[in-house]
Order: C-alpha cells, then sequence, then structure tokens
C-alpha cells in the first residue's frame, strides 16, 4: 500500500439548511454553533428588509433595495429566492457553491419557501427544522426580543404555523429548548452525516483493492 493512501482527502463540502419560525432561535443557534464549531461556514443573505438596531450590511445580510435584488434574481445570482412577511430574502450562489467545492460544510438559515427549492438542487444536502417548545413560547421569544413591531410579529405567527406543517419535507426537527442542547443535536447530525459520505469515498474501495 502506498503512503498516500492513508489520507482520507474531503470531497465537497455538506450543504446544512436550518429553517424553522421567526423567534424559534435560529440566529441565536448558529451563533453559539459558530463559536463550538468554527468550520462550518455561514451564508450571508441578501435581503430587502430594514437593518435592525447592531446589524451590519455584509455580516448579518447584505441589506438590498427591491430594485437590487430583482436584478440579482434576473443575474441569476441567488441559489434560492423568496418573499417572506413582505421582503425578499435570498442566497448569494457563488459562495455557497465555491465554498463547497473547497470541501468545507456551509449552513443556510433560510425559510421554508427557498429550503423547498435547495432541496430540488441539492437532494444530499441536510435539512433540519428548529420547533420552539410551545407556539406560546414561540410568541413569547419573539416579542421578548424587541424587533418587531405587533402587526408584523402577528404576521409572522400565522406564517409560523404554515412553516411548521411543511417541517415533513426536513430530514431532522430539533426541538430548540435549550441552546446548547440543540447545537449538540447539530453537531451529531453532522458527524453522522459526515460518516456516510466517508463510506462513499473512492479512496476507501481503493484500499479494500489493494488489500484484496
Ligand atoms: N428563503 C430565504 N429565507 C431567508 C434567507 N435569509 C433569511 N431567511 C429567512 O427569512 C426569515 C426572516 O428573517 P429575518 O427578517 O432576519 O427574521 P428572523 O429570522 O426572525 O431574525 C427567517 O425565516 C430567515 O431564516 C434567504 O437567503 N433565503
Ligand atoms: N433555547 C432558547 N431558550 C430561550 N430563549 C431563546 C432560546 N433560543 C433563542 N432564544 C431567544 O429567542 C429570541 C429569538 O431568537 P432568534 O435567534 O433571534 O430567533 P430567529 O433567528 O429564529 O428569529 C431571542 O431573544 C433569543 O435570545
Amino acid at each position: 500500500m502506498t503512503s498516500n493512501t492513508n489520507t482520507l482527502e474531503r470531497e465537497r463540502g455538506i450543504l446544512i439548511v436550518l429553517s424553522g419560525p421567526s423567534g424559534v432561535g435560529k440566529g441565536t443557534v448558529c451563533a453559539a454553533l459558530r463559536k463550538i464549531s468554527p468550520d462550518i461556514v455561514y451564508s450571508v443573505s441578501a435581503t430587502t428588509r430594514s437593518p435592525r438596531q447592531g446589524e451590519v450590511d455584509g455580516v448579518n445580510y447584505f441589506f438590498k433595495t427591491r430594485e437590487q435584488f430583482q436584478q440579482l434574481i434576473d443575474t441569476d445570482e441567488v441559489l434560492e429566492w423568496a418573499e417572506y412577511v413582505d421582503n425578499f430574502y435570498g442566497t448569494p450562489r457563488r459562495f455557497v457553491e465555491e465554498t463547497l467545492r473547497s470541501g468545507k460544510d456551509v449552513i443556510l438559515e433560510i425559510e421554508v419557501q427557498g429550503a423547498l427549492q435547495v432541496k430540488q438542487k441539492f437532494s444530499e444536502g441536510v435539512f433540519i427544522f428548529l420547533l420552539p417548545p410551545s407556539l406560546d413560547e414561540l410568541e413569547n421569544r419573539i416579542v421578548t426580543r424587541g424587533t418587531e413591531t405587533d402587526e408584523v410579529i402577528r404576521s409572522r405567527m400565522s406564517v409560523a404555523i404554515d412553516e411548521i406543517r411543511l417541517m415533513e419535507h426536513y430530514d431532522y426537527a430539533i426541538v430548540n429548548d435549550h441552546v446548547e442542547t440543540a447545537c449538540a443535536k447539530i453537531q451529531a447530525i453532522l458527524a453522522a452525516e459526515h460518516c456516510k459520505k466517508e463510506r462513499m469515498y473512492p479512496k476507501i474501495v481503493q484500499w479494500m483493492d489493494e488489500v484484496n
């Protein structure tokens, strides 16, 4: 056996899609995951929503006008896009494709319509739905966050019910009761998905050929 066959080379990274109703804790869980799994790359979305206090262009989102967003769609620069409670949101295509090609895992934090579009293009992606412990707790979290008006909160709660109905299209559901537990579950899923992928590496087939 030659020595270079001892190295398992990573192929494409894994695409993780995390969805869940507004206020369930997607942003909080992603921020915690970033600290404990710094190798996962986060895709920054484009949106027509106005920045919240403290949000930075290019870090939280790429903030766009409607015209600019429409141009991204027209020039096929978004992998998926959706209208959510009167604003547009979309995933920049090139960054995701290049990062996956470089062997790194990428996480998209996106709503359900967009996730279903991604599923058609990347059926091998890992689709995770984050659930609240209860609907009351969901409302409590979105109200406590204090970033939306009462009217927007009502719209988001009504969309939440429709989104939860579509969770059957996801591979995994995780209840975000505690942030640390939710992160540990995502890490476990990702580790298991890497094991599945590694089983398929041609290098391993090559080892077996050499052994026989
Ligand atoms: N389809 C799609 N949804 C996105 C994208 N980026 C963010 N979203 C989703 O849009 C919804 C609203 O996001 P936002 O206004 O930041 O509110 P928050 O998730 O409650 O903090 C959430 O469900 C996000 O996950 C994207 O690129 N594409
Ligand atoms: N496991 C949790 N337990 C209690 N509060 C949480 C938990 N996860 C998130 N939160 C709180 O809920 C609110 C909404 O979280 P956020 O991450 O902004 O949600 P999303 O990104 O899904 O809209 C925030 O105030 C956050 O601190």
